[in-house]
């Protein structure tokens, strides 16, 4: 896609400066090759993508708001929960009890050896086996705070999460959508500690909140749609889960759940999941 041409006027005065100069100004002239300056700087900016990172406490509607928002603009999306989970699933699935200090190394490499990607937006793979259903048990979310807590895990994750944003690991691809006639590509990524420490300097920021009844609500219908009558948990557990491993990852020593500084707040207790998309769908718009 070609740049913004140069405006006229500049294009006359280049050419009459290269007509002083006696200068070809022909492909190979000085405009010519100004002009394909222009059009490179106008690629360049617009192959800049513009990152989402949406930050909150579980259950608050950061994944299903990220995920239809990546949607509607054409954005790619990377859960870093859905990454914390399957590395939790993993050391189950290889009896590495997370808690027990012995098996740091175990649970390092466990992380490290984890080929984590999403190839759809609903979907999460682990070493290529679809576990999209698997990482998202109450039995998970019980126990991911430890993982979460480990810093060697921590620091491969970012690694991964950093590179995903960047493009450099596969992901879902960004198709973007036009804007002022360019292309305008970007990523959003959801979690605890992306717009302090996963991308700082994101293009926007968000920190999505609810009261902690309807967030249980919520993730009880979820649990209920997805589990059915084997589901065992009321919704008075399903708050107590939640308000345990919030408190786990407000106080956390590494990378805790904390708004960033220049983060929008958007509380989404008595919003629609429409309304909530909306709302930042715009703020993106007056931001491009
Ligand atoms: N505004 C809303 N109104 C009703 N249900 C919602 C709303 N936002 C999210 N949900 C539902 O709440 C549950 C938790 O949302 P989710 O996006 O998974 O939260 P998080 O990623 O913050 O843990 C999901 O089942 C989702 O469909
Ligand atoms: N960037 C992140 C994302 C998640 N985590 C940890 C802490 C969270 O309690 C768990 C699960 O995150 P996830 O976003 O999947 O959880 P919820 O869907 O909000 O319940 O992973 C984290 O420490 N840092």
């Amino acid at each position: 896609m070609s740049g913004t041409p140069m405006d006229k006027a500049a294009a006359a005065r280049i050419q009459a400066a290269a007509a002083k100069n006696n200068q070809p100004t022909g492909t190979d002239s000085f405009p010519a090759r100004a002009q394909a300056a222009a059009d490179r700087n106008a690629n360049a900016v617009m192959s800049k993508l513009f990152r989402i990172a949406i930050d909150g406490p579980g259950a608050s509607g950061k994944s299903t708001t990220a995920k239809q928002l990546a949607k509607k603009l054409g954005f790619g999306y990377i859960d870093s929960g859905a990454m914390f989970r399957a590395i939790t699933l993993k050391c189950q699935q290889n009896n590495i009890d997370p808690s027990d200090i012995a098996n740091k190394d175990k649970v390092t490499e466990i992380a490290n050896n984890a080929e984590i990607r999403f190839p759809t937006l609903d979907q999460v793979e682990l070493d290529g086996q679809n576990v999209s259903e698997l990482i998202r048990t109450s039995n998970i979310s019980r126990n991911i705070s430890l993982v979460a807590s480990n810093w060697a895990v921590r620091d491969i994750l970012a690694n991964q999460q950093r590179k995903m944003a960047k493009g450099e690991i596969p992901g879902t691809i960004s198709t973007g959508f036009e804007r002022h006639g360019k292309l305008v590509k970007g990523v959003v990524m959801d979690g605890r500690d992306i717009g302090t420490v996963i991308l700082p300097d994101a293009e926007l920021k968000i920190f999505i909140e609810a009261d902690v009844r309807i967030r249980a609500q919520r993730r009880f219908d979820e649990l209920k749609k997805r589990e059915g009558d084997a589901l065992t948990e009321t919704v008075d557990d399903v708050e107590r889960d939640l308000e345990a491993r919030d408190l786990a990852d407000y106080t956390r020593k590494i990378a805790p759940l904390l708004k960033a500084k220049d983060a929008i707040t958007l509380n989404t207790s008595h919003l629609s999941i429409e309304e909530q998309v909306d709302a930042i769908e715009k703020m993106v718009l007056e931001r491009v």
